[in-house]
């Protein structure tokens, strides 16, 4: 659990605020009035169905789609004026770090910190931070492999590491568990809890809250593009407790609701 936002967090302005917001993707209204606040040292997860909206409220929150209505605003800057882009790591659904050029786990990473590195040389701290977020996803002896040997759990471990490379202050995740393997779910809910320890706030976009359920705070369910419940986590089995949950599972029905959801 990530320590409680402290007085300084209440009164300085939401890492994260999102006010009415509308989006349309095609002819469809996907977020219709979406509210989320995300205060400094929160882990919040954006809980839902398919389709009810959830990497459209975090594409929207990192300018990728455009709003109809409603106000983002980003360490306390309207999303337009925004420009410190490097205090925020993102990591999207369910992409591969492959992209067909044969690039190493390090050179992938270090794509990561180049909103940090200095005149376009990376330094000796740039080179150990790189070096300590490959550690931490635990990719230590694989660095120098191309990142297309990797299985897809290491693939995920790579983009996540990519993300902290820049050390940022604000990690947003889509779906980080989606389609890993069990191990390396466990490696990314200790890589989790190490950043939260540092103080990191983060966003989650999650199916359920399965292995990271201990650090949420709170979470956010959506429905239809509508927020129907914004508090605690819904207990022990994410939002599957929740009524009117209706995600389609590739897993049988008989499964144990708290593992290989995610897969
Ligand atoms: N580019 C697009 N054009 C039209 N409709 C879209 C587009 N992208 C997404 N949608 C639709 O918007 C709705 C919300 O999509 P979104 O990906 O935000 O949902 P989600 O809650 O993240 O779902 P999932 O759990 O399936 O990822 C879905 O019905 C989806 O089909």
């Amino acid at each position: 659990m990530a320590a409680p936002a402290g007085a300084a967090a209440e009164t300085e302005p939401p890492v994260i605020s999102v006010r009415g917001a509308r989006a349309t993707l095609g002819a469809r209204p996907v977020l219709r009035g979406v509210d989320l606040t995300v205060r400094r040292g929160e882990v919040v997860a954006l809980l839902g169905a398919n389709g009810s909206g959830k990497s459209t409220a975090v594409r929207s929150v990192i300018g990728q789609v455009p709003l109809a209505a409603g106000e983002i605003r980003l360490f306390g800057d309207p999303l337009r004026r925004f420009r410190q882009w490097s205090r925020l790591g993102y990591v999207p659904q369910r992409t591969t770090a492959a992209s067909g050029v044969p690039a190493t786990v390090r050179e992938v990473v270090s794509a990561g910190r180049l909103s940090r590195t200095r005149l376009g040389w990376a330094s000796r701290a740039d080179k150990e931070a790189v070096q300590r977020v490959i550690d931490l996803v635990g990719l230590g002896d694989r660095a120098r492999d191309s990142v297309s040997a990797l299985s897809g759990g290491q693939h995920q471990r790579v983009l996540i590491a990519r993300a902290l490379a820049a050390q940022p202050d604000l990690l947003i995740m889509d779906e980080p568990m989606a389609g890993v393997d069990l191990a390396s779910q466990e490696i990314l809910a200790h890589t989790l809890r190490e950043q939260v320890a540092h103080g990191t706030t983060v966003l989650l976009v999650l199916h359920e809250l399965g292995p990271l359920e201990p650090l949420i705070d709170r979470a956010v369910v959506l429905r239809d593009g509508c927020v129907v419940h914004d508090g605690p986590p819904p207990e022990a089995v994410g939002q599957h407790a929740l009524p009117g949950h209706d995600h389609v599972h590739p897993h049988a029905a008989d499964e144990p609701l708290r593992t290989g959801l995610l897969t």
